[in-house]
């Protein structure tokens, strides 16, 4: 195959990005480098079905612009903040499909998600939609046991330990987020007053 008509290789990020972090995006990018990707679709939740997210989409949808417009490769879909229901990754996955039904897709999650995908809506299906890429992460377990093995690639990522819950507490509790989220997204917390109440 020359590089010309190879198909496109495409991962997509899902989250609840409440707020974007230095993790989500370094496990982006080891991903992409490591599979060789052409492009990775962040692309926020919605209203998830399994738990409450306080901070609007809007606001997420944004966060997630701001901390991935240095990166060439990196791109954000509103697929699923549009959809008017709840998320799920079998609707992400095929409204992505249907946008760009040239492409090989690869869904990347962390390995605490991975963890829970078997409970995921439509999971059968989702195996047809695309390979699933489980990141390590501190703190889990990095096991695809049960899963079917051609569908699904283990990848090790330098390890950063912050989560969004630990960036809302501590801007709630007054402690900086500097470092831990992109710069713009410190500065867009700050402006938007995200996060100073009590969840
Ligand atoms: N530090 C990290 N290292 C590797 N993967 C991560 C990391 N943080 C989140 N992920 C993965 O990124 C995806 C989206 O995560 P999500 O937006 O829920 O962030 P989170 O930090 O887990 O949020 P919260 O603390 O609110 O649950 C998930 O697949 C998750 O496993
Ligand atoms: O489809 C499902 O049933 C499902 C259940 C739980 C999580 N997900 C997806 O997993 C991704 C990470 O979720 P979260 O809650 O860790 O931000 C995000 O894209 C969710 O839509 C999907």
């Amino acid at each position: 195959m020359t590089g010309s008509d190879r198909r496109p290789r495409i991962g997509v990020m899902g989250g609840t990005f409440d707020p974007i972090h230095h993790g989500h995006l370094v496990a982006a990018s080891e991903v992409a480098q490591s599979l060789d990707l052409d492009e990775v679709v962040f692309v926020p939740t919605g209203q998830p079905s399994y738990k409450t997210v306080v901070t609007t989409a809007e606001h997420r949808y944004l966060m997630t612009v701001i901390a991935t417009a240095s990166n060439p490769r990196f791109t954000v879909s509103r697929v699923d903040i549009d959809r008017p229901k709840a998320t799920f990754t079998i609707d992400t996955l095929r409204d992505i499909r249907r946008e760009r039904p040239d492409a090989d897709l690869f869904f990347i999650t962390g390995a605490d998600a991975i963890a829970q995908i078997l409970s995921w809506k439509d999971v059968d299906e989702l195996w047809e939609l695309a390979h699933f890429v489980a990141v390590s992460r501190p703190g889990h377990v990095l096991s695809v046991t049960g899963l079917p093995e051609q569908d699904v690639s283990l990848l090790e990522v330098p390890a950063l330990a912050i989560s969004s819950t630990d960036c809302r507490s501590r801007v709630r509790r007054g402690f900086p987020v500097w470092y831990l989220v992109p710069d713009g997204v410190v500065q867009y917390i700050s402006k938007h007053h995200l996060y100073r109440s009590v969840e």
